[in-house]
């Protein structure tokens, strides 16, 4: 069985995801059982005549690193050139093409960067760069809660990100922590899963959200206007970004201390979380969160003016001085 695996450009790859996603919906014949086709980015990922198979040409190594959007997530070893990085396995029916046709010709310090994509029977493989440092997520649960200065300098690691894919239509549809990751030393912190990426049009994303081709985010993080059904663009990412610092500065995700589920009858009607800020937060982090967590999509910052205001509050704290002796806080109590 002939593969068509092959070096190429993120063009390359954007426009094969595309035909993934349909491809699959038909019924599953001998041929597309054993299919391999993709676009490598990389010469450190190698295809063999145009294959490039788990176990044959790659393996995973090592337990799980963490779970994406729709796919765990292993660290991997390519067999020729010894190269690793990490890859996440999504099953074809639950691959969006958004994941990579909107990442893959992006290069940004604060964006993780792409390897390359594989199509092996009923599975898509995505590999990007290894983050020794893990996930945010996987962080907040071993420290509990973050100090302010840290909790404020990823958040403007995340803005810049947010700011440099807004500026290129990308709307990245679920920013939390889990999707944050690490180097391994936890100086640097890029935005990763783009499973639920837009890439908008400038008549925004109402038709968008509501062709149902949308899967939203995590709830604890989604904008009142994704909620009430209106008008959405980029604005959804912010309110994500502040959800997020919450998450830090807490140690658990917003509206779940105080409301049962369905959350989003809540988040819809009730005022922002705003009594979640910690009362110990400097007052500038508290502009921060205010202006990020407007209701009013209009009126909330954007990335750039809230990525400013963070950049003000990290200063006002007195930047960077928590070390890294990474010691236990219990999660914040109620107020
Ligand atoms: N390296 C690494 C590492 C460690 C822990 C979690 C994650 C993680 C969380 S979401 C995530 N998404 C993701 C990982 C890929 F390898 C490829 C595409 C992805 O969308 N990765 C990555």
């Amino acid at each position: 069985l002939k593969g068509n695996v092959i070096l190429g450009e993120p063009r390359n790859l954007a426009c094969l995801a595309k035909t993934w996603k349909d491809g699959s919906s038909s019924k599953v014949c001998l041929k597309e059982i054993n299919e391999n086709e993709g676009v490598l980015l990389t010469e450190k990922l190698k295809a063999v005549d145009y294959e490039y198979r788990e176990e044959v040409h790659w393996t995973k190594s090592q337990g799980l690193l963490g779970t994406g959007s729709f796919g765990e997530v292993y660290k991997m070893e390519d067999k020729q050139t010894g190269f690793q990085c990490a890859a996440k396995k999504v099953q074809v029916e639950h691959f969006r093409a958004e994941e990579l046709s909107t990442c893959a010709g992006v290069t940004h310090a604060k964006v993780l960067p792409l390897y390359g994509a594989v199509k092996e029977g009923q599975w898509v493989t995505i590999f990007m760069k290894l983050m020794e440092g893990g996930s945010l997520g996987q962080l907040v649960k071993q420290c509990g809660y973050l100090p302010e200065d840290r909790a404020l300098d990823y958040l403007s690691q995340t803005l810049e990100a947010l700011e440099y894919l807004h500026t290129h239509n990308i709307l990245h549809g679920d920013v939390k922590a889990d999707n944050v990751l690490l180097s391994g030393d936890r100086s640097h912190a890029v935005l990763c899963d783009f499973g639920h990426a837009a890439q908008l049009h400038p008549d925004g994303i109402r038709n968008y959200l509501m062709t149902g081709d949308y899967v939203p985010g995590t709830e604890t993080h989604l904008a009142p206007e994704i909620i009430m059904g209106k008008h959405c663009d980029f604005k959804i990412d912010i309110w994500s970004s502040c959800c997020m610092m919450l998450h830090l500065l807490n140690g658990y995700h917003p509206w779940i201390k105080y409301y049962n589920h369905p959350l989003c009858l809540k988040i819809a009607k009730e005022l922002p979380p705003l009594r979640e800020i910690p009362p110990s937060c400097h007052p500038s982090t508290v502009r921060v969160i205010t202006s990020g967590l407007e209701k009013d999509p209009t009126k909330r910052a954007s990335a750039a003016e809230l990525r400013k205001k963070t950049c003000i509050a990290l200063k006002q704290v007195g930047g960077l001085q928590s070390s890294w002796s990474g010691e236990y806080r219990e999660p914040r109590c109620l107020q």
